[in-house]
């Protein structure tokens, strides 16, 4: 990771437009009419409604997506009380967090204000605008009755992000640390630094998970809090004071199992860590400068799990791992309040999800080429995408078993919902999921020693989306599987080794033998992985066949030809690409496999792009572009494009589609309307590209300039389900591949 200087962060944070948050309309504001119906007169109408029933507030504004994070800078991070305009950059962040990781919208409100009693009136004041309420760095004990005030009076979510965010993340790393070094909470002694807001909101959860109460001990500047010490005392602090001679953070420490660090930089020593138990576990969570460092923490005890609040060293325990996601579940069922039950949920749902494997985004994000459960995973990470589908999930769940939710969601349908808020891709191929889990298919992998196929098959099994076959050498595939920690008994064929290799042999044989191939050869190619794979989906042994992420296209389209061929009726097979920009899923084609398409090819590639589309249940729009519009140029290309979309309404009279005609006319209705209202295509969806050329330089330009997600290439018109991967996709795109063979497949089973 680059260094963070202080230049760098002051650029970051002055450059462009000010600060890191800006608000944005969410809906049409150009004409007079769209003004009409957004301001006066038309915003009568809402406003009446809410006030004969105030539950209309979640229906006609933004009230149930906006959480107000509100400050009074009294506890900036460990940088203490520097007050309200100094802590508003932490405030912004907490504001980008929400909206980046859960697609939560905020106000961050910095508030001139210290008494209890004027904060209180400050917030309950300000809550009708909300859908909850995240307090923030305020410091304790005023933090305490603030909060548990403000609980009483409002009927939305008060959390005080320092007291439960940090303590969910916490128990979260705890639970998984204690499962690495076979200890259970009721066993371990704790020893905290710092009895502030985030001291005592952790201590109370961890006496919730099971650690005896007696077996915490607290520290702060005043050192151990123990019975009858009577400076810096408050009532929440009296809950924790403990019968004992430790009067220091030294002497507590000894033998300590568990460090937890909620206080300032620096404060724990080489020394003291040494006379902790055996495999101590330390958090050091102070911000921005951890109570130790990783490297010191280790340096004394190599034994040790170490966790700090900074994201640039292993296990970030920080609360930007709770937060979007814990109000992204409670806005969701518009609940009452954040109860215990729904904290214990949400660290479950993260001590759970550390164990999986985990995406490559996420892997490439960290610069790493694995993040495996172990002493440095013990959490996830929060740009982890699948934090936002299991954390808000068993949030919303646990607020509905608790009767604190205004409105129950089904939790299948929610998780669809929380994919889309990823964005469109996940949305398509979430369905695509649930149509290949409906009558999931074999799909034999010829690259099954690749650890990234390993991966992927585990997702794919795991999901119900199909059921893998890896070929390869068991031994090896084995050896990655417990290498990458997957709890994952993978179906394996040796090629070589198999007894169906002579069968194979004689297909082979039998397809190639008038190609130049004798049957001892035949006997030798039916064993490579490849072929093995092609001639098993041949055969009948499985229905659908992956390859191509360790050659080339072209090499591994090869053998496909040789052994499965096009279908009967088709020429030529093709390859489409489904784009996901932004809201919008196109089809592109043919992006891999024609370079200069006849006229009678570009027909073709349109009709198997059509039925492509139309198995993931879209309704398609089929443009032939060119150059030209509509006979505007007399090119023999032009003609060409014209003259396939004469022969494709020939074939196929009931498909949508028209052309020749221009990219920009294409995609554009307004051009449709204004210039060629004749057209059968408005708006299309599956854009026929006059050749390679042209395609495979639209798909890369839209993929790295127009920020598009590319899903594919998917092979068309093959006489079976194969499908070829490209070198960079990673485990999601394997597993995306996967589940569109099996659609394939159904699709082929149903003719
Ligand atoms: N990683 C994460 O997710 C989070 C980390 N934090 C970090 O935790 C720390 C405390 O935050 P918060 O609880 O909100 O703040 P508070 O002001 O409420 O509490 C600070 C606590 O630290 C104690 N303290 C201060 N200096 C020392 C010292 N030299 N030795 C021992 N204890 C000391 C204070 O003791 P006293 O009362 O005697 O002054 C007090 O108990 C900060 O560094 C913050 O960044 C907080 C939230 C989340
Ligand atoms: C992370 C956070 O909230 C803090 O350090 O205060
Ligand atoms: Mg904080």
């Amino acid at each position: 990771m680059e260094k963070v200087t202080r230049e760098a962060v002051l650029r970051y944070h002055s450059e462009g437009r000010k600060g890191k948050i800006e608000v944005v309309p969410s809906k049409p504001s150009l004409t007079q009419y769209d003004l009409s119906l957004a301001y006066s007169p038309g915003v009568a109408i809402p406003v009446q409604e809410i006030a004969e029933n105030p539950e209309n507030a979640y229906e006609y504004t933004a009230k149930g997506n906006l959480v107000g994070v509100i400050s009074n800078g009294t506890a900036i991070l460990g940088l203490g009380n520097l007050g309200p305009l100094a802590g508003k950059p932490v405030m912004e962040g907490k504001g980008l967090l929400f909206k980046r990781f859960a697609d939560i919208d905020v106000f961050d409100i910095e508030i001139d204000a210290y008494d209890p009693d004027e904060v209180i009136n400050i917030v309950r004041a300000l809550a009708p605008t909300f859908g909850g309420i995240n307090l923030e760095d305020i410091k304790a004990p005023e933090c305490f009755a603030i909060e548990t005030r403000l609980r009483e009076l409002l009927d939305i979510p008060v959390f005080h992000d320092d007291q439960h965010g940090t303590a969910i993340i916490l128990v979260a790393a705890m639970l998984n640390a204690l499962e690495l070094t076979n200890r259970k909470p009721h066993e371990i002694r704790v020893v905290f630094s710092g009895a502030g807001a985030a001291g005592i909101g952790c201590a109370e959860l961890l006496v919730r998970t099971g650690v005896p109460r007696e077996h915490i001990t607290m520290c702060d500047k005043d050192g151990v809090v123990y019975k009858g010490r009577e400076v810096g005392m408050n009532p929440y602090l009296e809950r924790f004071a403990q019968e004992t001679d430790a009067r220091t953070l030294a002497d507590a420490i000894k033998d300590a199992d568990l460090f937890i660090g909620v206080s300032v930089g620096g404060v724990l020593t080489r020394e003291m860590v040494r006379t902790m138990a055996e495999r101590p576990i330390i958090f050091a969570m102070a911000n921005p400068d951890p109570e130790i460092t990783y490297e010191d923490a280790k340096a004394a005890r190599p034994d040790c799990i170490v966790a700090t609040g900074r994201s640039d060293y292993p296990n970030q325990v920080n609360n930007v791992l709770c937060f979007p996601f814990i109000f992204r579940g409670a806005l969701d069922v518009r609940a009452r309040q954040i109860t215990d039950g729904m904290k214990l949920a949400a660290a479950r749902a993260l001590a759970a999800l550390a164990h999986s494997d985990v995406p490559d985004s996420v892997l490439k994000a960290y610069g790493v080429d694995s993040m495996l459960f172990g002493p440095d995973y013990i959490i996830p990470k929060p740009i982890d995408p699948r934090v936002l589908l299991w954390v808000a999930p068993a949030v919303a769940q646990a607020a509905m078993a608790e009767g604190v939710a205004r409105r129950s969601v089904d939790t299948t349908t929610y998780r669809e919902e929380l994919e889309s808020r990823l964005g469109k891709d996940w949305a398509l191929m979430r369905t695509i999921f649930n149509k290949a889990r409906s009558a999931p298919k074999r799909i034999v992998f010829a690259e099954g020693e690749e650890a990234k196929i390993i991966r992927a098959a585990a997702e794919i099994q795991d999901q119900g989306i199909g059921e893998p076959i890896l070929l390869g050498r068991e031994s090896v595939i084995m050896a990655t599987v417990n290498e990458l920690g997957l709890d994952y008994r993978p179906r394996i064929i040796d090629p070589r080794e198999s007894p169906r290799g002579e069968t194979y042999a004689k297909v082979l044989f039998r397809r190639r033998q008038r190609k130049g191939i004798t049957l001892p050869e035949a006997r030798e190619i039916a064993r490579r992985p490849n072929y093995f794979g092609l001639l098993a989906v041949q055969s009948g042994d499985a229905d659908a066949f992956i390859s191509g992420l360790t050659t080339n296209y072209v090499e591994a389209l090869q053998p496909a030809f040789q052994v499965i061929g096009t279908r009967p009726d088709v020429r030529r097979a093709a390859a489409l690409f489904i784009m996901v920009i932004r809201d919008r899923v196109f089809f592109f084609a043919d992006c891999a496999v024609n370079i200069a398409p006849s006229a009678e090819d570009l027909a073709d590639i349109a009709e198997l792009s059509a039925e492509m589309a139309t198995n993931f249940d879209i309704h398609t729009r089929i443009a032939m572009l060119s150059f030209s519009n509509f006979g505007s140029v007399a090119h023999p290309g032009a003609q060409a494009v014209a003259r396939a979309v004469d022969l494709l309404r020939k074939r196929q009279p009931h498909l949508q589609v028209d052309g020749e005609m221009a990219a920009d006319v294409a995609v554009t209705p307004e051009f449709i309307d204004r210039l060629y209202s004749f057209s059968r295509v408005r708006d299309a969806n599956v854009l026929i590209f006059p050749d390679l050329n042209a395609a495979n330089a639209s798909y890369k330009l839209m993929q790295r300039l127009g920020g598009a997600e590319a899903i594919g290439p998917v092979l068309l018109g093959m006489a079976r389900p194969v499908h070829i991967l490209l070198p960079s996709d990673d485990v999601r795109g394997i597993v995306n591949m996967a589940a569109i063979a099996v659609v394939d497949a159904q699709m082929r089973a149903l003719v």
